[in-house]
């Protein structure tokens, strides 16, 4: 690097925002936004990061988005500010690294009433880990419980970087915004890279855009991109003419141009949607043989789930969906099921339940599908009588028994934050999820639990159970450790004397009877009365360990209607109607979709 290269980059700062689910980053990438002049007042009221529907609805940020901003500071120059908002849910801690990759610093928002929270310390550590300045932030000040003292004294205690002179703001107020902006540009390093060495860029992110084909958000790390110019795709080896080049403001906004360090997006009439994969590089189609940068370590999904159109008509649009779904988002895989209950669909993998669900919300909203999703599951691990080792992540799959020497579930090892107060029902939680301590320690007002769990007590409700049993203080991260042995056995659902496949689950022997028990009662409630008795009964092998009955409709619904108020009559067929809508015939019987997911709400408390 010389320093003639450093003089064209010195006036750029890539950077992330991290902090803990609801701390405040959406709001401070706002307010940096405004305080930029990006945006007018009314503006700013929308959350403009979160530009997808389903993430302002339910106020999380799903997608890594960047936003290049113009600020004169003190010192009366310009800097070009690009910044990358990233997710803070549990579920999606690989999109954080992937943001990080592009950035030489992130700002560590921690919220100074709340304190460090688990998801910050393991995001923090990922910054530190690829060389980030990261520089602390303690948000909401403007709360008379803020604590910005003992919160920063967390800081070292917890995360051990220094926060003895964090910046304190309110995202919310504006306070301390332009210290914070002036800090930014003083501490984070400039990004290095020649922009007259051959083109190297990273693909951040990629997505289908109906007008433009694929559109891109890249990192240049070395060489100047304009617009005409023809370009390589270094996995695929395609060659594309660049039709747009920009960046986000956070509106996309055509500049012809991207230089060496800057953050910007890219379109080249790419329209299938394979040929422009994220973490792939992009160079010059006349400097083929440019390395490529390393990219992002390829995520496994933990949780899998069936997933079929509520009409079979539709399950072409539903792989075309899916497919177009995976270029946005490389954590999701899938591949065909076919299940005897629900017909043909795929067998989706996610990172965890919350990404199962906003999955599910995307498909059915931006593609306009109907969708039945079964329970969910983790792989599991067989060791075969054959020396094999197989993994299986659909119950109803699972061999014949008599071939497996050993069945092993997955086992994470979960690091949790919480309050003192609170330790005791952690750990009762814990314990009855089969749980092993590994550690507790003490620090300031937190304790850091660690513990070893199996995976598939953690993905399905735990973060949440977590959270209700410490009013929301508790937080979790948690990583895959390793297989090991369980007694695990397949229940079985029977609908009128029927195996239905899609309700199947794995579970522990020992809480194969009481689960069943449960299910059976919990499916009782969920499946509408019929014209007959429905009978349910879940089974372990041919052994039946719990059952119970819908009873049969006395009376036609719509005959207490008879000869009266016809409009409330269509209003109860019509009710009918929608509620038929995620239902799906399996036999005779009407199954919804609450039913199918109704293993999730089983808690044996
Ligand atoms: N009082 C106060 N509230 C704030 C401040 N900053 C953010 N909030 C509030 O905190 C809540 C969460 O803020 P968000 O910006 O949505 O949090 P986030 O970290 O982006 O959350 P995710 O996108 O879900 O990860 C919102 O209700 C904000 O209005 C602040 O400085 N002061």
């Amino acid at each position: 690097m010389t320093d003639k290269n450093h003089s064209k980059t010195k006036h750029i700062r890539n950077f992330s925002i991290i902090a803990h689910i609801d701390h405040g980053k959406s709001t401070l990438s706002d307010r940096l936004i405004q305080t930029c002049e990006g945006l007018t007042d009314r503006e700013l009221k929308e959350q403009v990061l979160d530009s997808m529907d389903i993430e302002r609805e339910r106020g999380i940020t799903i997608k890594a988005q960047s936003v290049t901003l113009d600020y004169t500071a003190a010192d009366g120059e310009t800097y070009q500010l690009n910044f990358i908002d990233t997710p803070g849910h549990v579920d999606f801690s690989y999109e954080v690294s992937r943001s990080l990759y592009a950035c030489e610093g992130a700002l560590l928002v921690v919220d100074a009433a709340q304190g460090v929270e688990a998801q910050s310390v393991a995001n923090c550590y990922t910054a530190v880990e690829q060389g980030l300045e990261v520089l602390p932030v303690l948000n909401k000040i403007d709360l008379p419980q803020a604590d910005p003292d003992s919160v920063a004294q967390e800081i070292e205690e917890i995360i051990g970087i220094d926060a003895t002179d964090a910046c304190q703001v309110s995202a919310k107020s504006g306070i301390g915004i332009d210290a914070l902006l002036e800090r930014l540009v003083r501490d984070i390093p400039p990004p290095q890279g020649d922009p007259e060495a051959p083109l190297q860029a990273l693909i951040i992110d990629s997505w289908f855009d109906n007008y433009l084909g694929v559109v891109s958000l890249v990192r240049l790390f070395d060489g100047t991109l304009r617009k005409g110019e023809k370009v390589r795709i270094k996995s695929t080896k395609g060659d594309w003419v660049t039709t747009e080049v920009g960046i986000f403001t956070p509106q996309r906004k055509q500049t012809g141009i991207l230089r060496a360090g800057e953050v910007g997006f890219l379109v080249a009439g790419i329209k299938d949607i394979h040929g422009a994969p994220v973490g792939d590089t992009i160079t010059h189609s006349k400097t083929p043989d440019v390395e490529r940068l390393p990219g992002f370590q390829k995520v496994q999904p933990q949780v899998y789930a069936g997933m079929f159109p509520v009409s079979a008509d539709d399950y072409e649009d539903f792989r075309d969906a899916l497919e177009k779904l995976a270029l946005n988002d490389a954590s999701l895989a899938y591949e065909p099921e076919n299940s005897d209950a629900l017909g043909f669909g795929f067998r989706v993998g996610f990172l965890g339940t919350l990404h199962m669900e906003i999955v599910q919300e995307r498909l059915e909203r931006e593609y306009n599908l109907d969708l039945l999703t079964s329970a969910p599951t983790v792989v599991y691990e067989l060791a075969m009588n054959n020396g094999e080792v197989n993994y299986v992540s659909n119950p109803s799959k699972l061999p014949d028994m008599a071939n497996v020497d050993e069945m092993r579930e997955p086992v994470v090892r979960a690091s949790m934050l919480v309050p003192q107060e609170f330790v005791g029902n952690v750990i009762a939680e814990c314990e009855k999820r089969r749980g092993t301590q590994l550690d507790m320690q003490f620090l300031g007002n937190q304790v850091q639990l660690t513990y070893e769990l199996p995976m598939s007590e953690v993905v399905m409700d735990f973060f949440d159970r977590l959270k209700s049993i410490s009013k929301g203080y508790a937080s979790l991260e948690y990583n895959f450790e390793r297989f090991e042995t369980a007694k695990l056995v397949r229940l079985d659902v029977m609908i009128n004397g029927d195996k239905v496949d899609a309700l199947a689950v794995i579970i522990h022997r020992d809480h194969a009877h009481s689960r069943g028990r449960l299910l059976v009662e919990k499916m009782k409630e969920l499946i509408p009365r019929q014209m007959f008795d429905v009978a349910i009964q879940a089974a372990i092998g041919s052994q039946v360990v719990a059952r119970s009955t819908v009873k049969a409709l006395r009376k036609n619904v719509t005959a207490k209607c008879y000869g009266g108020d016809m409009s409330r009559k269509k209003k109860l067929l019509e009710k009918q109607k929608a509620g038929k809508k995620r239902m799906k015939q399996v036999g005779r019987v009407e199954i919804p979709q609450d039913a199918f997911l109704a293993v999730l709400k089983v808690n044996d408390d």
